[in-house]
């Protein structure tokens, strides 16, 4: 029977550093992991490669698509849908890789419905002021943005902390400390049940 590893999915408040603790993962151990590729039906940007950074697709399409259940997660922003088919994480697993998903509150609670078992890792900062601290430091926000980002972080925080929700929470003081602890699960648990299937086999 082929190796179908659970995936991971990395929820915290926008700005508590998913990204920059998967990137770090992912250069530790690059041939373990694989990030699966979103559909969107925005029009691509200047570079991006269809398939690759996104499955560009129209409205009409994808709303058939989820109806008929083929995907795990959505969103709607800014007037385009977003989504996770589990057809593109099944692409990742059936390569015997471990699915790595970043996905808000929001679409870990869609996927808490259905068959995927994932591992579920939340990313918390250290304090909220640190986190509006970072995000202005990022410079990638504009103030009505940062805004919003940081109302929704409180409303995320509560989700995190809830009991039962998340198999790891990680508060990212320093990195050092943060990265540290994702490793410690990875190879206790995520990476020691690899050999497990996840049930989509
Ligand atoms: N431990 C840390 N100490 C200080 N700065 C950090 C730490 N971790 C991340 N940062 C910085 O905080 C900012 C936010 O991190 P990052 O972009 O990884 O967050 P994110 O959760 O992926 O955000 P988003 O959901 O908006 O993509 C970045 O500028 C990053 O360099």
């Amino acid at each position: 029977m082929p190796i179908h590893p659970r995936p991971i999915v990395f929820c915290g408040p926008s700005g508590s550093g998913k990204s920059t603790i998967v990137t770090r993962m992912m250069q530790e151990f690059p041939d373990t992991f694989g990030f699966s590729v979103s559909h969107t039906t925005r029009k691509p940007r200047p570079g991006e490669i269809a398939g690759k950074h996104y499955h560009f697709t129209n409205k009409e399409t994808m709303q058939k698509a989820i109806e008929d259940g083929k995907f795990i997660e959505t969103a709607t922003f800014s007037g385009n849908l977003y989504g996770t088919s589990r057809a593109s994480v099944d692409a990742v697993t059936d390569e015997g890789k471990v699915c790595v998903l970043d996905i808000d509150a929001q679409g870990v609670k869609q996927i808490k419905n259905t068959t995927l078992k994932p591992w579920y890792v939340f990313v918390e900062p250290p304090s909220l002021e640190e986190l509006e601290r970072r995000l202005r430091a990022r410079n990638t926000e504009s103030e009505e943005s940062l805004k919003q980002r940081l109302t929704v972080a409180n409303e995320e925080l509560n989700y995190g902390r809830s009991p039962g929700t998340f198999d790891l929470i990680i508060t990212n003081d320093t990195l050092e400390h943060a990265y540290c602890k994702l490793k410690t699960f990875l190879l206790e648990k995520v990476l020691n049940d690899r050999h497990t299937t996840n049930g989509v086999a």
